[in-house]
């Protein structure tokens, strides 16, 4: 039995390559729901400026566009699912490729409810990306290139691989902030998710 339905555990993987969305319907999802959200990306961002071991290489591979490895990565979602008293959890930004997911069934261990996938063109992305203004180092032309490749490489036949298992649910990225929400709002109904 998954740890899913051992424990009353819900995950759902937020997937989609940068600016296509995740933070932001996790935002409204997580109010709407109850969910937690946990952005990797901003798990590492706080790591980052604690000035641990790993600050240096974390900072280094996310100017570069790069992955931080999936130990270290999985290391810090167990520490905030652990430290978190709720039990349904947005995982957005992860796993982002093979080895990330091995890392996460082999230490978390929680079955996916459902991956949900914010598909947009590479055009989007990166004029989403650029005009972000979030301040992140990341978020120039060069690096968010580098990103958009690894997307297509690396996150995108993992996120296939969900599909053949039947978890894949796959929303429109490039419509409004508003109509992607209600799209995702069907999703979680017919998953019997209800408002919290
Ligand atoms: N559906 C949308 N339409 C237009 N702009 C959007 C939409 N969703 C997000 N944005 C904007 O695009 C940028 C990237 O969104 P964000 O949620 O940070 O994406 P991600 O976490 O996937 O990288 C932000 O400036 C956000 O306000
Ligand atoms: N699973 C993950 C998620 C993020 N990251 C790092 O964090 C960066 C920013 O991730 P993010 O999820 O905040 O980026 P967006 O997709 O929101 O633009 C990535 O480019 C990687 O360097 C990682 O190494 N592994
Ligand atoms: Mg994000």
């Amino acid at each position: 039995m998954s740890r899913s339905s051992a424990n009353g555990v819900t995950v759902i993987f937020v997937l989609g390559g940068p600016g296509s969305g995740k933070g932001t319907q996790c935002k409204k999802i997580a109010k709407h729901y109850g969910f937690s959200h946990l952005s990797v990306g901003d798990l590492l961002r706080v790591e980052m400026e604690s000035g641990s071991a790993d600050s240096a290489m974390i900072k280094n591979m996310q100017k570069e566009g790069k992955l931080v490895p999936s130990d270290i990565v999985v290391k810090l979602l167990q520490r905030a699912i652990q430290e978190n008293g709720n039990n349904k959890f947005l995982i957005d930004g992860f796993p982002r490729n093979e080895e990330n997911l091995s890392a996460y069934d082999a230490v978390i261990k929680i079955e996916p409810k459902f991956v949900l996938y914010l598909e947009c063109s590479e055009d989007v992305m990166i004029q989403r990306a650029l005009n972000r203004n979030q301040g992140r180092e990341d978020d120039q032309i060069e690096t968010i290139k580098k990103r958009v490749k690894l997307f297509f490489e690396s996150t995108l036949p993992m996120i296939e691989y969900f599909g053949t298992k039947g978890k894949l649910c796959k929303v429109n990225g490039e419509k409004s902030v508003e109509e992607v929400f209600e799209e995702i709002k069907g999703i979680f109904s017919s998953h019997e998710i209800s408002k919290s």
